[in-house]
């Protein structure tokens, strides 16, 4: 599809090219001198004439042919076919809605009050939709996470709050600045980590953050200063004075995340900053990111791991097909969409009974007490059940497992709640994987 919309234009180009050529009038004196021509009288500095003129026109009619080929060709490329909007889906969640109703009721003269306001924010590829219509707001001091599997309109939604890719409709105001209308005012207030390192390979860590310090306009020695402590706290000080091609991938995205919050601005993008970066250092840049909110910046992270976004994020929303599915804290997504519990039972070896039956009465017991218990996995003495009643408290489940303790062989069990990836997983089974 791509390849035969990339044709189109130049074949229109090219058949406006031709056309005009074969029927823009030529001008009389080129007439005279065609006409001479052929009657076989014209004296030699005619034919010279004649050449000159018709040089000109050809350069002329060619001009114009390229103009109407470019235009053709960059009204076909910007041209974006829009399929109806539908107004507000009636499925959508209500912490969705109030998000969506709250930011939208911003008016401009309180826009400057926040750090980030985006309305309506759509982005079309073509006859993609890939982002629509998403409204929401981050305050100081909020992180706010963006997930969604591969192609669900994250990094879309980043490039058009940066002005790397236009906004089809709706706006983004960054304390209160128009992203459409006022992008430079705009960037002044952002730090981004883009998802690919947009970094100089030849330079050093260190010329890096000067460079970016500097076309920020900060200080010499104030850049010095704080390229060491983000270093250090990030953990790369020692690559510091290495070329950035020598950068393993992981020391690649810390120094683009180092360069996000160079900056001291109110908001700083991180999409995706911990891909690649081992276990150990990610937890220096959830520390790194943890200061940057308490100082009173806002974030905006997208991240494909759970654990992440619940250390992290304050508040969260699970993309689908370009759009916000849910909405809240992670102890909120997972109070509002839990499924049940999980129940993990470890037996004890005891000399009194064989292991079978000593299961047995572990069995017994969990489906005389719990509602439907589900066993999923038995494994060497350890038992894993879903359990679907999502009603019963906490104090309930651990009375009766304490119970259980004293009456059956159990060395340990732990219950634990559904997790934010299961939550996730129930989102994303939605997405469309036509169009990634
Ligand atoms: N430059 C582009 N031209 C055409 N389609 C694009 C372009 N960039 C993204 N898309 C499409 O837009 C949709 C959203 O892509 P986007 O990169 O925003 O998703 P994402 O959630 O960031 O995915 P990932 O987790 O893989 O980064 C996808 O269908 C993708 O194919």
């Amino acid at each position: 599809m791509a390849t035969a919309q990339a044709w189109i234009p130049s074949i229109l180009g090219y058949a406006l090219m031709f056309h005009l050529y074969y029927t823009l009038p030529a001008s009389n004196s080129s007439y005279k001198y065609l006409r001479t021509r052929r009657h076989q009288t014209f004296p030699i500095h005619a034919t010279v004439l004649y050449r000159t003129e018709q040089a000109r026109e050809t350069r002329l009619k060619f001009l114009i042919c390229a103009i109407a080929s470019a235009w053709a060709k960059s009204w076909m490329f910007n041209r974006e076919v829009k399929p109806a909007l539908s107004e507000e889906p009636s499925d959508e969640d209500e912490d969705v809605k109030d998000e969506t109703r709250h930011a939208e009721s911003i008016d401009l003269s309180s826009l400057r009050k926040h750090n980030l306001v985006a309305k309506k924010l759509t982005k079309y590829y073509g006859k993609n939709l890939a982002v629509n219509q998403i409204s929401f707001t981050v305050a100081d001091d909020e992180c706010f996470g963006l997930l969604g599997v591969n192609g669900a309109g994250k990094t879309s939604t980043f490039k058009m709050l940066m002005g790397d890719e236009t906004i089809s409709s709706g706006d983004a105001y960054v304390q209160g600045h128009s992203v459409k209308t006022h992008i430079r005012r705009v960037h002044e207030h952002i730090g981004y980590c883009p998802q690919f390192d947009a970094i100089f390979e030849e330079l050093t860590g260190r010329e890096t953050l000067q460079l970016f310090g500097l076309l920020r306009g900060l200080r010499r020695e104030l850049i010095t200063a704080r390229a060491l402590i983000l270093a250090d706290k990030l953990g790369f000080i020692e690559h510091l004075d290495k070329q950035v091609f020598q950068y393993s991938g992981g020391n690649k995205r810390k120094l683009s995340t180092a360069i996000a919050l160079l900056g001291s601005t109110r908001l700083v993008f991180l999409d995706e900053p911990t891909t690649g970066v081992d276990p150990a250092a990610k937890r220096q840049v959830w520390r790194a990111v943890r200061r940057t909110t308490r100082a009173g910046r806002g974030v905006v992270l997208t991240s494909h791991s759970m654990e992440e976004c619940e250390a992290l994020c304050s508040r969260l929303t699970i993309m689908v097909n370009g759009r916000f599915h849910c909405l809240g804290t992670p102890q909120h997504l997972k109070n509002k969409f839990s499924e049940g519990f999980t129940l993990t039972i470890k037996m004890s070896v005891s000399e009194s009974a064989p292991m079978s039956e000593q299961v047995d009465v572990v069995k017994d017991y969990v489906t005389s007490n719990f509602q439907e218990p589900k066993l999923m996995e038995e494994y060497q003495g350890l038992l894993t059940y879903y359990l679907p009643d999502s009603t019963m408290a906490w104090s309930q489940m651990f009375a009766i497992m304490e119970r259980a303790r004293r009456v059956c062989s159990i060395e340990d069990y732990s219950i634990a709640q559904t997790t934010l990836e299961q939550i996730f997983l129930q989102f994303t089974k939605y997405q469309r994987t036509d169009n990634i």
